[in-house]
């Protein structure tokens, strides 16, 4: 039986736990906040594809150190990506990683692998583009909406046969659980098409504290602003080499906005942390998107004002929070 641990036990994690769990593996979560409810009744998940009220309960430890011993074959990071923190997350999981451990990341963002590669040379690295509406509504209690994908592959994508074997593996276990894993050679396009939707909607529905079909609908100019940032990360990602990434995906990740909670619409995840002054993924999503295109060369001018805008308000974010503290 493969043995997991997951860290970063919130919305996508705890589904991820459901999944993996259902697919034969067993599971150990990294629990903080939500410590006490998971260890004593698990996750209790409601889901528009697999149903209401679903529990699952895993084995529950507080640190990566407190998991350290146990020859872990996969490592799952879904906790929100900030590169650069510190501490990082690579040195929180290490004394968790074994030299067979593969490190897999279920995170939003680009270029988020790096400092992952750094810090694991010798490790399977398998990065993931996540597809899944999941909000924790309280510690251990989530909410789930109607699309589930994962898109993975290695990183780098010219890993070597046995790190490409083990994406498989790992595709195999999520899909035994009823979820939907998409291996693929080179994954880095996927996680550009998905950033289309994140560097877009994420940032502009934190600063206006709405959901996205409320940004959609808030004026007849909404849909050019939004669709303007989509066609910027576009341009960066032909600029990177991804020439398959063209406009059609931006109308898709347009479209799927309609389709996630028909009518009612959803908060994406940098909301959350917004209003709740959490740090948000504004680097991973936002500030390396910017950055890669002055790299290249490519004029992003909707996206810098919304770098500027989104750093601001985590900046002052910071500042409420270490008064309230
Ligand atoms: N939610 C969504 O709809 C989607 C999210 N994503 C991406 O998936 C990733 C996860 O997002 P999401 O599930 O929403 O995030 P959540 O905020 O719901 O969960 C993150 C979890 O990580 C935990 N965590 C963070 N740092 C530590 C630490 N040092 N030790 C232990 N636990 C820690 C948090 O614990 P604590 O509660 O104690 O802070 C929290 O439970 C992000 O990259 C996001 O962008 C991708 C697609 C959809
Ligand atoms: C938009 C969404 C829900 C797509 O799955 C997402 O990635 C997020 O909330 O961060």
């Amino acid at each position: 039986m493969p043995k997991i641990l997951l860290f970063g036990a919130g919305g996508v994690g705890s589904i991820y736990t459901y999944v993996l769990t259902q697919g034969g593996a067993s599971v150990t979560a990294v629990c903080r906040s939500n410590y006490e409810t998971v260890k004593k009744d698990g996750f209790t998940i409601n889901s528009a594809i697999w149903g209401e009220g679903i529990q699952v309960k895993p084995e529950v430890v507080r640190t990566p150190e407190e998991a350290r011993g146990t020859e872990w074959d996969y490592v799952i990071s879904c906790s929100k990506a900030m590169p650069g923190s510190s501490p990082s997350t690579p040195d929180i999981i290490k004394p968790a990683i074994s030299p067979r451990t593969a490190i897999v990341l279920c995170q939003n963002g680009i270029h988020i692998e790096d400092e992952f590669a750094k810090a694991f040379p010798n490790n399977a690295i398998i990065s993931g583009a996540v597809y899944l509406p999941v909000t924790q509504t309280s510690p251990g209690f989530v909410t789930h909406g109607y699309i589930e994908r994962l898109e993975i592959g290695t990183y780098p994508a010219d890993a070597v046969k046995a790190h490409k074997d083990s994406v498989q593996t790992f595709a195999d276990i999520f899909t035994a659980g009823k979820g939907t894993a998409h291996v693929f050679d080179d994954v880095q396009p996927r996680r550009w098409n998905k950033l289309i939707t994140n560097a877009s909607w994420n940032p502009l529905c934190a600063l206006s504290r709405s959901k996205d079909i409320h940004l959609l609908n808030s004026t007849p100019s909404s849909k050019k602003m939004i669709y303007g940032i989509m066609l910027e990360v576009v341009k960066i990602a032909q600029a990177c080499g991804y020439t398959d990434i063209i406009a059609k995906h931006a109308d898709a990740q347009m479209e799927r906005v309609v389709v996630q909670i028909p009518d009612r619409g959803i908060y994406p995840s940098m909301v959350g942390d917004a209003l709740n002054l959490r740090p948000m993924e504004v680097e991973a999503i936002v500030g390396n998107t910017v950055r890669i295109a002055m790299e290249k060369g490519v004029e992003v001018p909707l996206l810098e004002l919304t770098y500027t805008l989104i750093k601001a308000l985590d900046e002052s974010n910071r500042k409420r929070r270490d008064e309230k503290a």
